[in-house]
C-alpha cells in the first residue's frame, strides 16, 4: 500500500501545481513586507544574508552550482553567481522556466523587478549598489540553462543536464517541503537531489517551518508537509548529509500576510558525505 500511496500522493501534488501562478506568487512573497530591504527583520534580507555568508566563507568552491526548484525567482543564486562559472536553474513547471527565461533575455518579459535584490547583494559584497548592472550581467553570463526537474524521481534531472562528476554545490529554496505529500517523501527527495551532488559538495537548503499550505495563486491552495527543525536535521542525516550550520528565522506577526501559514524559515548549510 505504501508504494501505491506514494504514487498517488506525488501525482496529487503535481495536479495541485497546474494552477500555479508565477506573477501572483512573486507578489505574495517577493514584495514588501516580506521583501523590504529597509527592514532589518524582513525575510528576504535574512535569506540573502544567509546565502551571502554561506557562499563567501571560503569552503564552497567548484565549477557548477545547481538550483533545485528555482520557481520564478532568482534571489537564491545572486551570491553564488560570483563563486561558480556555471549556474543551472531548474523547475517542474514550464510557466516558471518561462518566467526565468524572460529575465535572462532582458526584454522586460518578467513579473518582478530584481534590481533591489541585485543592489542589496552588491551592498553585502561591499560593492556600491550601482554595481547591480555588473551583477546582472554576471548572472546572465553564468546561467547556462533552465531545465525541467522532478525531485520525486531518483534521477531528478535529465542525464544530459549534468557532468558525470555531478554538481559542486546545490541550492534549493522552499521547494522540497512544498512538493512532498509527507515527511517520508521529503526525505526521499533530499536523497534524490543528493545524487546530483559530488561527494564533498555543499547543499544550501532554505525552507518553511510549520507550514501546512500556501497559495500558489488566487484560490490555488497547495498543501505543504509541516516540518520542524528536528525533522529537517533527521532527514538530512538519513539522506547522507553532514550538517554544518542551521539557522532559523521566526516570522514576526506582520510577515504573516495570509498567503500561507508558515511560522518560521530554516537555513541549512550541509556537506554530502
Ligand atoms: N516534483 C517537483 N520537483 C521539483 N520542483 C517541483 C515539483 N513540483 C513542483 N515543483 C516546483 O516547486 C515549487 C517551488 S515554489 C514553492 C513555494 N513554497 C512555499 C511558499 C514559499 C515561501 C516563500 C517565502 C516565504 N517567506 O516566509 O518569505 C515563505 C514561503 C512559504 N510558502 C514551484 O516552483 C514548482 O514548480
Amino acid at each position: 500500500m505504501e508504494g501505491k500511496g506514494k504514487v498517488n500522493g506525488v501525482a496529487a501534488m503535481a495536479a495541485c501545481y497546474q494552477g500555479f501562478d508565477p506573477a501572483a506568487y512573486l507578489q505574495y512573497n517577493y514584495t514588501p513586507p516580506r521583501a523590504d530591504f529597509e527592514r532589518k527583520d524582513s525575510i528576504v534580507p535574512w535569506k540573502l544574508a544567509c546565502l551571502h555568508r554561506a557562499f563567501t566563507e571560503g569552503d564552497v568552491r567548484g565549477e557548477l552550482l545547481v538550483d533545485i526548484g528555482s520557481g520564478p525567482t532568482l534571489y537564491q543564486v545572486l551570491s553564488g553567481c560570483e563563486v561558480f562559472n556555471k549556474v543551472l536553474l531548474t523547475d517542474f513547471l514550464e510557466v516558471n522556466r518561462q518566467e526565468l527565461r524572460g529575465w535572462l533575455e532582458d526584454e522586460g518579459g518578467c513579473n518582478l523587478d530584481w534590481t533591489p535584490y541585485l543592489q542589496h547583494v552588491c551592498k553585502l559584497e561591499g560593492r556600491r549598489p550601482s554595481a547591480w548592472t555588473e551583477k546582472a550581467a554576471k548572472l546572465r553570463q553564468v546561467i547556462t540553462d533552465i531545465v525541467p526537474v522532478d525531485v520525486h524521481r531518483p534521477q531528478p534531472l535529465a542525464l544530459y543536464a549534468l557532468p558525470s562528476e555531478g554538481a559542486d554545490c546545490l541550492v534549493s529554496c522552499f521547494c522540497l517541503e512544498s512538493v512532498s505529500p509527507d515527511l517520508a517523501a521529503f526525505t526521499r527527495a533530499l536523497g534524490h537531489i543528493g545524487r546530483l551532488l559530488r561527494t564533498g559538495g555543499h547543499l544550501l537548503l532554505i525552507g518553511a517551518l510549520g507550514e501546512s499550505y500556501y497559495f500558489g495563486g488566487p484560490g490555488v491552495r497547495i498543501p505543504v508537509v509541516p516540518l520542524n527543525e528536528a525533522q529537517v536535521c533527521a532527514s538530512l542525516k538519513e539522506s547522507g548529509y553532514t550538517l554544518i550550520r542551521l539557522e532559523v528565522y521566526t516570522l514576526p506577526q506582520d510577515m504573516r500576510v495570509g498567503v500561507d501559514d508558515v511560522s518560521g524559515v530554516f537555513f541549512v548549510k550541509a556537506i554530502k558525505e
